[in-house]
């Protein structure tokens, strides 16, 4: 996959399908439109996808996540452009031929029923229709998939992880909510007190469900899938000053610093809590230990 930043410099020399979001989660429904667009490889395009990035709190993926994960689904190109101002002041039809015609020989512009994008928001789905003839590019809208009667989107997940329902979320996203980051140093007090924990401090941008302990599924760099309990929080029984994602590995001894993880959060257990020793904690973490291991069975 080639990546792209930005609009400077930005030239595909073939012809393409396009779709056209932001594209945060790539969920079920941004899969859909992905799908399509990769579809289109048949007749001899190229496909890109081109996200309109906030920098915004509450991202369901890092721009790494989203990278990696696109990269893996065989995607050719992905543009990543900002908002910024000369972006979002473009007239649509500027874009239509600015972008979609002239540095990306769009044939196919794919998407969701709702996009919109220009100034003021004032290109949508049935301007991109109205000037496909004029630019030369074919324009599908892709019907918004739904789950429980409502239109699956970036909010709607949010909403769920907001309650901590991983369930839902992951019904949503079509693959689990992970945390994904290089294993760092703590306190060292788990593994001679407590229990090993392996550390994540992921970006403050990274929306993380409610502080608590949760049953993970962690994916190791060489493959293996391990179970495991994971603390999201500021451990106040010892006192933390950031929000860590700590996991504790079943069926595993050995030293995983350095190491990049992506730790799935597949079910809430409880809220975290402040102990009044570090004896209650860990009474508490043994039976909160046993109660993932039968989850996971
Ligand atoms: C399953 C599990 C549950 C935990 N629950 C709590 C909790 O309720 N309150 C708390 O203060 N810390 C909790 N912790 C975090 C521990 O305080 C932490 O593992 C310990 O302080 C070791 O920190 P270190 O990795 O920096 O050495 C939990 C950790 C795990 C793995
Ligand atoms: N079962 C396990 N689960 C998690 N980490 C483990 C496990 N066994 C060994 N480790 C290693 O121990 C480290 C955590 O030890 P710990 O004493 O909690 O130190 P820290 O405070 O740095 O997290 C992990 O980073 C990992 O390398």
């Amino acid at each position: 996959m080639e990546y792209i930043q930005g609009l400077e410099g930005l030239y595909i020399n073939d012809e393409t399908a396009v779709t056209l979001g932001k594209f945060d989660g790539l969920h079920r429904g941004h899969q859909k439109l992905i799908r399509r667009t990769r579809g289109f490889a048949r007749q001899g395009l190229k496909s890109v996808v081109f996200t309109l990035d906030f920098n915004r709190k509450g991202m369901l993926l890092t721009r790494e996540e989203r990278r990696a994960m696109l990269e893996k689904q065989g995607v050719d190109y992905l543009v990543e452009c900002p908002f910024l101002p000369e972006v979002a002041h473009m007239e649509p039809e500027e874009f239509i031929r600015g972008i979609l015609a002239e540095k990306l020989h769009a044939r196919e512009v794919i998407v969701g029923a709702d996009f919109h994008f220009g100034y003021e928001r004032k290109g949508d789905a049935h301007l991109l229709m109205e000037l496909q003839k004029i630019y030369g590019y074919e324009a599908e809208i892709i019907k918004k998939e739904t789950y429980n009667g409502r239109e699956i989107s970036s909010t709607y997940i949010r909403e769920a992880l907001e309650k901590g329902e991983m369930e839902l979320a992951k019904d949503l996203l079509g693959y689990p909510y992970f945390v994904s980051g290089e294993v760092l140093h703590g306190r060292h007090m788990g593994g001679r007190l407590l229990f090993p924990t392996t550390n994540l401090i992921p970006t403050t941008r990274k929306l993380l469900p409610p502080n608590g302990v949760y049953v993970s599924r962690t994916h190791l760099e060489d493959g293996r899938i391990l179970g495991g309990m994971t603390n999201i929080g500021y451990k106040p029984t010892v006192g933390e000053k950031f929000r860590g994602v700590e996991t504790y590995l079943y069926d595993v001894d050995e030293d995983l610093y350095g190491a990049d993880i992506r730790v799935e959060l597949l079910h809430f257990i409880r809220p975290e809590r402040k102990f009044e020793s570090l004896d209650a904690l860990r009474e508490q973490m043994e039976k909160d230990i046993a109660c993932g291991k039968e989850f996971l069975k």
